[in-house]
């Protein structure tokens, strides 16, 4: 595919999630000359990437915003930015649980706005960046943001707002639950007589390759986990553990809707 870039692209906050994305547009070809990053901070992103400190007197036509700052921001960011926005302004935000309304709402002269909930794996190009916006947003910017958003991994569209507070608890929050699960397989290695050392490398190692052979298997994990498991053996054992009363689906449900919740309660300015 030949990736067309946007002409001008300003990231507004530059942190662990958009700081993820610049790098991976970077490696992929966007030239560090059409980006121009504020932070408060002032401090350098990549070589030739512009950083200011301050928003500019104005944007070039057609610029491409990244809004990448905290979703509590987003009121004083707005009150400066939007009276430099105009109707060929493109949004992307990565804000978790902002609303389009709300961005529609700040940001009333720019048409096209899409949001976009991203993972930090996107750095290395297999993340997961789910994407929503409305019908006031033109079918080109649309697939424009698509080009962009595609080098970063696998881009999923939602077809209803609704669902973007539970999206983003699986697929934004979910590398947070995964890093959680190494370092619990790698403690309990520990607690059960292997060392630490050991236990770490070997729960991230078991951990990269099974998801790597998911990835490529026809089979689904549900069935890969029953291929493990010889009949009478030892893995049985340990998923009639995992299994029991469903224990750990009601665990991942628990989490994923505490997360989903959280969303809905930033929405509502909480
Ligand atoms: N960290 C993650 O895995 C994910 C984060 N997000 C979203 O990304 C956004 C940023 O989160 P992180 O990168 O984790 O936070 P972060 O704290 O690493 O980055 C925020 C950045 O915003 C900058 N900033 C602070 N005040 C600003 C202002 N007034 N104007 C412009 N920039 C300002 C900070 O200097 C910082 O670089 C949030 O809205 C979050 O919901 C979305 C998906 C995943
Ligand atoms: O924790 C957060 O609110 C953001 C959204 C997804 C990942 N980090």
């Amino acid at each position: 595919m030949i990736q067309s870039w946007p002409d001008h692209l300003l990231l507004v906050g530059c942190g662990n999630m958009a700081g993820q994305m610049l790098s991976r547009w970077l490696d992929c070809g966007l030239d560090p000359a059409r980006v121009t990053v504020l932070r408060p901070s002032g401090r350098p992103v990549a070589d030739g990437v512009a950083v200011v400190t301050d928003y500019p007197d104005a944007l070039p036509a057609g610029t491409t915003v990244l809004l990448g700052m905290k979703p509590y921001q987003i009121a004083a960011v707005a009150a400066a930015l939007a009276p430099l926005c105009a109707a060929d302004t493109r949004i992307v935000s990565i804000l978790a649980g902002t609303t389009l309304a709300d961005l529609r709402a700040r940001f009333s002269a720019a048409r096209d706005i899409v949001r976009a909930m991203p993972n930090l794996p996107v750095g290395l190009g297999e993340g997961v960046t789910a994407l929503f916006t409305d019908a006031a947003t033109a079918t080109q910017a649309k697939a424009d943001v698509a080009a962009l958003i595609e080098p970063l991994g696998l881009v999923e569209w939602i077809a209803d707002e609704a669902l973007f507070n539970q999206v983003t608890a699986l697929s934004g929050c979910g590398p947070a639950f995964l890093f959680r699960f190494i370092d619990a397989l790698a403690r309990a290695g520990e607690a059960i007589g292997i060392p630490a050392d050991q236990a770490a490398r070997m729960a991230l190692a078991t951990v990269q390759g099974s998801a790597d052979m998911a990835a490529r298997a026809a089979d689904s994990p549900g069935v890969l986990a029953d291929k493990v498991a010889s009949p009478g053996g030892m893995t049985r054992e340990g998923l009639n553990v995992l299994d029991a009363d469903d224990r750990l689906l009601a665990l991942l449900t628990d989490t994923l809707a505490a997360a989903r919740d959280r969303g809905e309660a930033m929405a509502r300015g909480a």
